[in-house]
């Protein structure tokens, strides 16, 4: 019982220490958690209902989810591939793809639920 609690500690453990490692490593992820904590912050300043905070989290955590599986991705590319080869940058590009979509899907959500808040919020002063 004792090892089992241990392995699972060790998982979370490793798992932390991949996520510390892609935030040190790419700006990319630094870039895209100071954007979920913008829209955190613009959440509670514009009071969001719990339906549009799910949204805005499952958003959110998709994008991290899509930097870090192509953060490892492209660091199995380099150890595999290191020298110019096109299936490398081909597998690169597609990663790299993945994390785009996930993006404009991000952003798009963000704007259907902020811009009528902001429309709202710029109606009391106008
Ligand atoms: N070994 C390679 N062989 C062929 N093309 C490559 C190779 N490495 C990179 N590329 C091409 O260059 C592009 C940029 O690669 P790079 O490794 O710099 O990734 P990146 O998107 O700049 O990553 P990041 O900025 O997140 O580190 C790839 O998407 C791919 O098209």
């Amino acid at each position: 019982m004792r090892t089992y609690f241990i392995k699972r500690y060790n998982s979370f453990k490793f798992a932390f220490r991949g996520i510390s490692s892609a935030v040190r490593s790419e700006p990319h992820v630094r870039l895209h958690l100071l954007s979920v904590v913008l829209v955190v912050i613009a959440g509670f300043a514009l009071g969001v209902t719990k339906t549009e905070w799910c949204l805005l989290i499952g958003c959110a955590g998709l994008v991290i989810t899509a930097e870090v599986f192509n953060t490892a991705i492209e660091t199995l590319t380099n150890l595999v591939s290191p020298d110019w080869h096109h299936l490398a940058g081909k597998t690169k590009d597609l990663a790299a793809g993945a994390v785009l979509v996930a993006s404009v899907t991000a952003a798009v959500v963000g704007a259907i639920i902020f811009i009528p808040y902001l429309i709202a919020l710029a109606a009391l002063y106008v």
